[in-house]
């Protein structure tokens, strides 16, 4: 059995609760442990990744972005990916399920567990990766 942290940046309460439910399930139905730590946004899910990335097994991402008035949505959306990607890169197992969307009603569609489940998704992910790096060590 792993131990799976989730990273979730609380921004939109009510859209993360969703997601959670659906990587907390989607964790739980594979057979595992998970622990949730909370940033306060997209922007410091990465570096809290960083700062756990020996005490778990996989990661998995959380949160939402929604497009606001100014070019800061491209900052938090595309800086949040970038850093996960490099992460992802040096070798962690992380799934991406930080939202980057239009608007709420997007995000809800996507959030839901009964619906497009990007939480349960992303854990999904996170899981198969950290096989990945199990397959391939040593
Ligand atoms: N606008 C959104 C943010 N912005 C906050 C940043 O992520 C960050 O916390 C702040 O710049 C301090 O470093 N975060 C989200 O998760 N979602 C948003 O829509
Ligand atoms: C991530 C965003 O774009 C948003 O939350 C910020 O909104 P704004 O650009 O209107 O300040």
């Amino acid at each position: 059995m792993a131990n799976i942290l989730i990273v979730e940046a609380r921004f939109y309460e009510h859209l993360n609760d969703l997601l959670l439910e659906g990587a907390r399930g989607a964790i739980e139905a594979a057979g595992h442990s998970h622990e949730t730590l909370t940033v306060p946004g997209a922007l410091e899910v990465p570096g809290a990744i960083a700062l756990a990335a020996d005490k778990y097994d996989a990661f998995v991402a959380i949160g939402v972005v929604i497009r606001g008035e100014t070019y800061h949505f491209e900052i938090v959306a595309g800086e949040s990916a970038r850093a996960l990607m490099a992460l992802t890169l040096d070798g962690l197992a992380i799934g991406n399920g930080i939202l980057t969307t239009e608007n709420e009603a997007q995000a809800l569609t996507r959030a839901r567990p009964t619906e497009k489940d990007k939480g349960g998704e992303a854990a999904k992910a996170a899981i198969r990766m950290m096989e990945l790096q199990q397959a391939f060590a040593g």
